[in-house]
């Protein structure tokens, strides 16, 4: 099919890729000439693991172009997917990207006479698709919504693994404003054959995305809530406790009586909290969407207000631990939102950081590939802001070393190369990642999220 896709950020360039990748015709629209020219060009414009070898299979096969040019897209394609930003304007959704390119789109559709779908696979609140984007394609196409096909498909794939979780989803999620509608985005996942598609009104598949993403936040602030328990009773391990609990067949289904998960991935690992550009600002969004209805949340208003305290609870107990963090040389493990990309949007590591350095401690930042990143929204300053991604650069006389992201890097480092650089050998790790008794062996003192 040809398909014309709006907004070449992480789910925009993802889907064009993948969906080329299966032979479909795709164009990738940009505002962004730089975005473009990058796709153009074969190089990935974002960090993304498998993403850059099928990219250059997709635009050397003539499958995947990209543009700035959305008339001549809209009116070259069967099916228009707008993937635009949805951010957070003061804890509520901000549409106007999605109605600056709905506009758009309607204005090309006004005089294109064959059938077209739009489809929104950006996140957006219940019934914005069949209010919002219904009302503004009519009036700027002067053709109604039946003449026009419109869907909503949202997305769930995870950054650090975007490619593997779009090729193989769990399920397909089309709203669909009609029979038509639904047929003709059918037709561009036909391929995808071991996942379920799923057929749902428009605002149900809106409420599925943020239902989705506000359960698996509430599990992560759920985990991190026990870990407070078990850091104030000595002798329990939340690792311990969650691995266990999850070992029970309700959480962990067995086929042929194997684990089906057995690395407990199932959003219960505590840890200092969630990050990234999704879930604060879709639990946010939710929550802000709720009380418009008239209804004040309470669990998922509970999940942010715990993912606030995390980070900040990690630092009460380095103070509790050393008594005065002022002129401390800390060491932070990790300033990507998490591992295998270069995102820091909402990183745990920016609270840390910040809340470090209004005590008066003297930050080094590590990261294999988010420090770029990183500097742009907290910049390296020569007195107390500094960063590498070497370890051993960062370690050399330090105070304290705290874990943020577990990058698989970290967890190699070996215990006894912290004692030998440290000036005190203090790590405490913020993801459970790191072997406790091997540190112990080695002469760390070793604090952990979750563990007294
Ligand atoms: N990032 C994720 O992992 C993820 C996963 C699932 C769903 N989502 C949702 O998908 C949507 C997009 O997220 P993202 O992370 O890809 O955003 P992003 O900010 O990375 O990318 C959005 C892109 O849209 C472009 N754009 C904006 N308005 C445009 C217009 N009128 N014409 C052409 N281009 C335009 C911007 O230049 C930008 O490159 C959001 O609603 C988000 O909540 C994101
Ligand atoms: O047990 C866990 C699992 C995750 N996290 C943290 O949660 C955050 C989010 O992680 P992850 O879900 O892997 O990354 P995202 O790319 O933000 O993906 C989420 O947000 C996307 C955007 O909506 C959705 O598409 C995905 O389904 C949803 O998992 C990160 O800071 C993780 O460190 C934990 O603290 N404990």
């Amino acid at each position: 099919m040809k398909i014309s896709i709006i907004g070449t950020g992480y789910v925009g360039l993802v889907t064009g890729i993948c969906l080329a990748s299966k032979g479909h015709k795709v164009i990738c629209i940009d505002k962004k000439q730089e975005v473009v020219d990058k796709i153009n060009a074969m190089v990935s414009p974002i960090y993304e693991p498998g993403l850059e070898e099928l990219l250059i299979k997709a635009v050397s096969s003539g499958n995947l172009i990209a543009t700035t040019n959305l008339e001549h897209s809209v009116l070259n394609s069967e099916v228009s997917i707008i993937a635009v930003g949805t951010p957070a304007n003061n804890d509520e959704i901000d549409l106007s990207y999605i109605e600056k390119s709905v506009w758009e789109i309607g204005s090309v559709l006004k005089n294109k006479n064959c059938y077209h779908v739009v489809c929104v696979k950006s996140t957006v609140v219940p019934a914005t698709s069949d209010t919002i984007v219904k009302n503004l394609l009519e009036k700027a196409s002067d053709k109604m919504i039946g003449e026009i096909g419109l869907a909503m498909n949202p997305e769930f794939l995870r950054e650090g693994k975007a490619v593997e979780d779009f090729m193989y989803p769990d399920r397909i999620v089309i709203g669909a404003h009609d029979h038509r509608s639904f047929e003709t985005m059918k037709n561009i996942y036909k391929d995808f054959f071991n996942a379920p598609i799923l057929h749902v009104n428009l605002r149900t598949a809106e409420m599925i995305k943020y239902t989705s993403n506000a359960l698996l936040a509430t599990l992560i602030s759920f985990s991190n809530e026990i870990a407070a328990l078990c850091e104030k009773t000595k002798n329990i391990d939340v690792k311990e406790v969650m691995e266990y609990v999850t070992l029970d067949k309700r959480f962990n289904p067995r086929i042929d009586k194997q684990l089906v998960n057995p690395g407990m991935n199932n959003y219960l690992k505590a840890g200092c909290g969630f990050g990234g550009s999704c879930f604060p600002k879709d639990v946010k969004a939710l929550i802000s969407y709720s009380k418009g209805l008239g209804y004040q949340p309470q669990i998922i208003d509970a999940t942010i207000k715990i993912n606030k305290e995390q980070p900040l609870r990690l630092i009460k107990r380095l103070e509790e631990k050393l008594i005065s963090l002022k002129g401390k040389k800390i060491v932070i493990l990790g300033l990507a939102f998490k591992p295998d990309t270069d995102d820091i949007r909402e990183s745990p590591a920016i609270a840390i950081i910040n809340s470090l350095l209004e005590k008066g401690a003297l930050i080094h930042g590590v990261d294999p590939i988010a420090i770029e990143s990183m500097k742009k929204v907290i910049p390296e300053d020569k007195k107390s802001v500094s960063y590498t991604p070497d370890y051993v650069t960062a370690l050399k006389s330090a105070d304290v070393a705290i874990l943020v992201t577990s990058w698989p890097e970290f967890a190699a480092i070996p215990p006894e190369a912290f004692n030998k650089l440290m000036k005190t050998p203090i790590v405490l790790d913020g993801r459970r990642v790191l072997d406790k008794k091997a540190f112990e062996a080695a002469g760390v003192v070793y604090m952990g999220i979750g563990l007294a």
